[in-house]
């Protein structure tokens, strides 16, 4: 990713870069802001003119061996010491014209639309942000972080993926209960219209999910059986003995992978009773006759397989014949998830793109600050206490020295819910700020000036 990001960037502006970070040069782009990021060898600085932005790292490397040895210009030879991430914009109506920019796809553009659907908590958002490379999607360790769908863009060399991060799959009681809104509970269902693929993130340590998918996962495949799925197992680091992996992996699918029993006579296992391994799916259950397109045959013939699949607080099936791939990874230490992007990039079909290679998502700036004080609020409150703050922006600027200031107001209903958010002497709120704060200037690569304004609502 970062070698063709490189090579994409480098070029328009790389003529005024000497090859020491130390006598930096620039051209026509104006010098927004420039910081030293940890140590001396490698610096970050922020570029850009009226119409584009980025920021780039510059590194000092002991020799020009071991530059061209590093592993971030993957094999492609770079023009003096110049490494280039994309930033996030900050600008919101820089953003929505970047979202209407003809996509620039060059000859032979390929192209995959992912969603990532899967139960709350399962970290599909974790997932997405380092497949994006990019913390924009909120993440939190209470369950409904993510309230609606989101896409991001991964642009590598021809290829270009489009992701849909998803609300958690939850029923309608649950959504009354954690006050969810309409979009949370439609709108996984209505992201696999819009796609080419689904990955069927489960955490893979959740008891529950060991045993089989759940109810609303299962009806979600079963409606879109013409849309190949992958099993994504997550959260793999914190599963003890490792081939517990093999016997979820086999109550999920019966076995079945890619249209072949994989499990083979000595790794069968039994899933409440029943050796799923040693059940043949009926002929138009099989991933085969899902590729031909007949999606309805599906639900017509699933019931065909209740004797053998167990049975759970009246759930008949739990199990999907139709994976195409199992992935295992850890979203959270970013571990296979360059193999599942690569498995994904090649995946791509010849197409054209279907965004300008510079977006990396539809999200606003706004949504993407709503996104993490959210995210913060939930880690750092109890119960149902961040379910029920509404929040907004009051204020976003950019300031003369190039700093960000961002103005958020948190409105709560109950006087004891503005007391928790507050915290003794401040400790809560402030922590959240400081956090905000961080992550914000870590998307947007720039300096931020948070604050944050609580207010109790007027009956
Ligand atoms: N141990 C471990 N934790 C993970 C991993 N991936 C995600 N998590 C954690 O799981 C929690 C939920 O992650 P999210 O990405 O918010 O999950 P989500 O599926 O988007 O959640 P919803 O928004 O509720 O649908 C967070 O605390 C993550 O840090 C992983 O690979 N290993």
């Amino acid at each position: 990713m970062a070698a063709s990001v490189a090579a994409r960037f480098i070029s328009p502006f790389s003529r005024g870069f000497s090859s020491s970070p130390s006598s930096l040069i620039c051209p026509t782009p104006l010098l927004f802001g420039l910081s030293a990021c940890g140590s001396l060898s490698s610096l970050r600085v922020r570029v850009g003119n009226a119409n584009c932005s980025w920021t780039m790292t510059l590194k000092r490397y002991a020799s020009r061996e071991s530059m061209l040895r590093s592993k971030t210009f993957d094999g492609v030879r770079p023009r003096g010491l110049v490494e280039v991430k994309q930033a996030v914009r900050t600008d919101t109506d820089k953003q929505a014209l970047l979202m209407t920019r003809h996509p620039d796809s060059p000859a032979g553009a390929r192209s995959l639309r992912v969603a990532i659907i899967g139960a709350p908590n399962a970290g599909k958002s974790t997932l997405a942000n380092q497949l994006l490379g990019h913390k924009v999607f909120p993440v939190s360790s209470k369950v409904h972080t993510t309230r609606q769908n989101a896409t991001g863009v991964v642009t590598h060399g021809s290829a270009q993926i489009v992701l849909l991060d998803t609300p958690g799959l939850t029923s309608t009681k649950r959504g009354k209960r954690h006050h969810l809104e309409e979009s949370m509970l439609g709108d996984p269902q209505k992201s696999l219209h819009e796609v080419d693929m689904v990955l069927v993130l489960v955490d893979a340590c959740d008891t529950w999910s060991q045993y089989g998918l759940d109810f609303h996962t299962m009806s979600c495949l079963k409606q879109h059986a013409d849309v190949p799925a992958i099993l994504v197992l997550n959260k793999v680091d914190a599963v003890k003995p490792k081939r517990k992996l093999l016997e979820i992996t086999e109550n999920l699918t019966g076995g079945f992978i890619g249209g072949s029993n994989r499990a083979g006579p000595s790794k069968r296992k039994i899933v409440r009773g029943v050796d799923v391994a040693n059940v043949e799916p009926p002929l138009r259950d099989r991933p085969g006759s899902i590729d031909e397109g007949n999606p309805g045959l599906i639900d017509s013939t699933y019931s065909c397989n209740e004797a053998a699949i167990s049975e759970d607080n009246g759930q008949k099936d739990r199990v999907w014949w139709g994976f195409k791939e199992v992935f295992m990874i850890s979203a959270l230490n970013n571990e296979e998830v360059d193999t599942l992007k690569a498995y994904l990039l090649k995946q791509a079909r010849p197409g054209v793109w279907t965004f300008h290679s510079e977006v990396i998502t539809n999200l606003t700036p706004q949504a993407i600050c709503a996104n993490i004080v959210r995210s913060h609020l939930l880690e750092n409150l109890p119960q149902e206490v961040p379910y029920c703050i509404t929040q907004s922006t009051e204020l976003w600027e950019e300031g003369a020295g190039g700093e960000l200031k961002i103005v958020q107001k948190l409105i709560v209903s109950k006087k004891s819910h503005l007391k928790l958010l507050v915290g003794r002497g401040g400790k809560i709120i402030r922590c959240v700020v400081e956090r905000t704060r961080a992550d914000l200037a870590n998307v947007f690569q720039q300096e931020v000036m948070l604050k944050m304004g609580v207010y109790l609502q007027q009956k």
